[in-house]
């Protein structure tokens, strides 16, 4: 709580509650997602909202955003949010302050260095194979069409291709389950209540001990025995690990940490996109006759210059549509940020929040914003200015590491994927046309559901 609260000239006004420390905590928890897109259009750029003992500043204008990643006063840090992170995603509970200071200091550098656009080779070639190899794979009706759930078509041979390409040939691969199970739950689990999300606290400590076994006998030698086929991202993160004296277990934490930021929004990004076709018969007819194209053009088009300008825009509103609320700091003295123009005061002791969401649905730029529009993003002859390019990967700092492989991935994925299958609706399923229902409590980086979907995929001969 901060020790003063001072209304001085900018302070953001705050959401009304009852309750004095529960705040607005019961409206926000029956629907995140709903609760900021109303407080949006109630109060704008910027308001203030009291959520069980926290103060949140939550910021819905782009360049306010930009001042929260900048952080000039360097009084904003992103430590207290990432701790809650690792408590959630690894269920350690001890530890946590060296743990993110490693991860800050020695490990994000090294995956910054190894996924920058001139070293990702490193993990996209064998990504790349792989995952065409997965998706080659789920032709298993001898040419004939298969009904198939959307985590077993992208979630399952994303997993298995991007921990081949991190981790090599001897990571244990069927722990796609867990991994689904942990990331399905994480928002319980990040309640820290005792009993709620045990599904995801289960899975979560077997992937840890399967993440542990699996460097051992590395960890056990100091380096000597060597793990097969495992990318230079994972090899100098364990060097590090090990030369931080942290314990085998922690070391596994970290991997799980890398793991899950690796999969968890690609791969509803790329859900997102591909139910968003599936729903659509035009812009999937659209896509595949200029993915057909650009093949017959070249062999493989695979990067941002030689991709189909389709692809591009589709890879863009896809995350502009689906990207949630993901830039939280912690103020740990009284600060400001600018938004729009005026010096909005932040008090210690209070969180900001980017609302990322908000931005991206603002009607005043992007045109009937909540449709999804696949050519949203191609160029207009008639010169009127681009749109900004989505907020998605954050900024300053800590920005996104990933976000070129991520990129990549999508690209990669829609142009095999479309190449090996057409993908319908199920009668039965989708017969309404209708997108899963987005679950409200998955507020953190991309949306989610909780719909079990299904497609049917005919290979295409
Ligand atoms: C579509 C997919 C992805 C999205 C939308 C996404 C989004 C983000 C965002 C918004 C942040 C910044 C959070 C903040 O400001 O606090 C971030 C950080 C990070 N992402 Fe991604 N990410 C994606 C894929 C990836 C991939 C493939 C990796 C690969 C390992 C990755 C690794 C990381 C890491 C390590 C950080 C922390 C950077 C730091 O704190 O210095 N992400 N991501």
């Amino acid at each position: 709580r901060p020790s003063v609260y001072t209304a001085l000239p900018n302070s953001p006004t705050t959401v009304p509650y009852l309750f004095p420390w529960i705040g607005s905590f019961f409206s926000f928890n029956r629907d995140p997602l709903r609760f900021f897109q109303e407080c949006h259009q109630r109060y704008g750029h910027v308001y203030k909202v009291f959520l069980a003992g926290r103060i949140i500043v939550v910021i819905t204008h782009p360049n306010g955003i930009t001042s929260i990643t900048r952080d000039t006063t360097r009084n904003l840090t992103n430590k207290d949010i990432f701790i809650h992170m690792l408590q959630g995603i690894t269920g350690f509970s001890a530890n946590l302050d060296s743990i993110h200071e490693l991860l800050d200091h020695k490990i994000f550098p090294i995956t910054k260095m190894t996924l920058s656009p001139s070293s990702m080779l490193d993990i996209t070639e064998g990504l790349d194979k792989s995952l065409r190899r997965e998706l080659r794979g789920l032709d298993q009706n001898k040419g004939l069409p298969r009904v198939i759930q959307l985590s077993d078509l992208i979630g399952r041979p994303l997993y298995t291709a991007g921990c081949y390409a991190l981790f090599g040939s001897t990571f244990p691969f069927d722990t796609f389950s867990d991994f689904q199970a942990l990331d399905s739950n994480l928002p319980q689990l990040l309640t820290q209540l005792p009993f709620i999300g045990y599904r995801g606290a289960h899975a979560r400590d077997r992937l840890l001990s399967k993440i542990a076994d699996y460097i051992e006998g590395w960890w056990e030698s100091d380096g000597v025995e060597e793990i097969p086929e495992a990318s230079t991202t994972v090899m100098q993160s364990l060097t590090e690990l090990k030369a931080s004296q942290v314990s085998k277990r922690e070391a596994a934490g970290a991997l799980l940490l890398l793991l899950w930021g690796f999969h968890s929004n690609t791969w509803y990004m790329l859900f997102w996109l591909v139910t968003h076709l599936v729903v659509d018969d035009k812009a999937m007819a659209q896509l595949t006759q200029d993915l057909e194209a650009a093949r017959n053009h070249q062999s493989l088009p695979n990067n941002e210059s030689n991709s189909p300008p389709l692809l591009e825009s589709a890879i863009l509103e896809t995350l502009r549509w689906a990207t949630t609320s993901t830039t939280v700091r912690f103020a740990e003295d009284d600060t400001e940020i600018a938004v729009n123009g005026l010096r909005v005061p932040i008090n210690k002791g209070e969180y900001v929040m980017g609302d990322v969401r908000a931005v991206h649905h603002d009607l005043s730029t992007f045109e009937d914003p909540d449709q999804f529009r696949i050519g949203r993003y191609m160029t207009k002859e008639d010169r009127s200015a681009p749109l900004p390019k989505p907020m998605a990967w954050g900024g300053g700092k800590h920005m996104c590491v990933g976000r070129h492989v991520a990129v990549h991935v999508m690209r990669l994925f829609m142009l095999e994927c479309l190449r090996l299958y057409e993908i319908k609706a199920v009668a039965s399923g989708f017969e309404t046309r209708r997108l899963p229902r987005i679950s409200s409590r998955h507020f953190i980086g991309s949306l989610k559901t909780n719909e079990e979907v299904h497609v049917v995929i005919s290979p295409r001969h």
